[in-house]
């Protein structure tokens, strides 16, 4: 494949840096006088070439954590990198020059970056139009897996499923080193979305591509190799082929499960009791206290 889609040599940026990578990651929205945390200190690094699924339940931060990455939105503290550029410091100069030159942006709203007037390929030759990098023949390749490689239709009479697959062929036809998608496929049915996918892969495998890709899909979070579990702005659970774990945060902190969650809320005192190096015990004080009346004075 890598022939199939060759290029001129990708910008580097730092040679040995992460694709991304961020620690204690906040953001903060603030509306109408109200401060809404969406993320809450997110700690993840994703290295070159990797594919990873964040996954959560809706308003866990995932898109917003994906707009960070775009350098759309800057996070409101903590630290966040492309390819060792400093999202927080990074002028916006030069966070155009990263959307154009290193990123692959398939954000929510398929439509939006597309020309509604220009057919799908002339969008994809829009898009190619002065990149460093980049192969008209990559983004046909996602247009044929989509059904849409004959189609003089404009953008703008197209269906929202159509819509989303020339969004990924514009994406992709710009080889990303990073490609950024939010819910890709979440127009299409399980054939033209299984199509898509293959193709996704398969390119992103030849080309070094990582791609960071939020999806509520557990089929479309399967074909990536980690599977990230956003819960309240955190990093909750990361899946690997050996089970679901929790993750430890750059704090030390550690989400409690799902199940525990109503019967612990926040200000239960739990013991942590370190019994070996690989294993730690989590106690309510409640089920580890006596009854009051067993208590020494004790009355009750
Ligand atoms: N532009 C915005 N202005 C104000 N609050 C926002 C904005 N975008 C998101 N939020 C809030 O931030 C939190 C995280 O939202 P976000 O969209 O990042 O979550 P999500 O996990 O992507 O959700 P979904 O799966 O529904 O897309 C939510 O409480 C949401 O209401």
């Amino acid at each position: 494949m890598s022939g199939r889609h060759g290029s001129s040599a990708p910008t580097v940026l730092s040679a040995e840096a992460p694709a991304f990578s961020c620690s204690s990651l906040v953001h903060v929205y603030r509306v109408a006088g109200t401060d809404v945390a969406a993320l809450r200190g997110v700690d993840l690094v994703v290295q070159p070439g990797q594919r990873v699924a964040l996954l959560g339940p809706s308003g866990s931060g995932k898109s917003t954590l994906l707009t960070i990455v775009a350098g759309i939105v800057r996070p409101s503290a903590g630290r966040a990198e492309i390819f060792g550029t400093d999202l927080s410091r990074a002028s916006a100069r030069s966070l155009h020059e990263l959307r154009r030159s290193t990123l692959g942006l398939m954000l929510q709203g398929a439509s939006t970056n597309l020309l509604l007037h220009e057919t799908a390929t002339g969008n994809i030759l829009w898009a190619l139009r002065g990149s460093p990098r980049g192969s008209a023949a990559v983004g046909r390749e996602v247009l044929e897996a989509g059904g849409l490689s004959i189609d003089a239709r404009p953008v703008g009479a197209m269906s929202p499923s159509e819509q989303q697959v020339v969004a990924l062929a514009v994406a992709m036809a710009g080889l990303p080193r990073l490609l950024l998608a939010d819910e890709p496929t979440s127009q299409l049915d399980d054939v033209a979305r299984d199509r898509l996918l293959d193709v996704m892969v398969d390119v992103a495998a030849a080309q070094g591509t990582a791609i960071l890709l939020v999806t509520h899909d557990e089929t479309v979070a399967g074909r990536m190799q980690r599977m990230i579990h956003l819960r309240d702005g955190r990093v909750g659970e990361e899946e690997t082929e050996t089970g679901r774990y929790a993750v430890v945060g750059a704090d030390g902190s550690i989400q409690l499960p799902e199940a525990l969650r109503a019967a612990w809320p926040a200000g239960s005192l739990v013991s942590v009791e370190s019994s070996g190096p690989d294993e730690l015990r989590i106690r309510s004080a409640d089920s580890a206290r006596e009854p009051r009346s067993g208590l020494p004075g004790g009355s009750s």
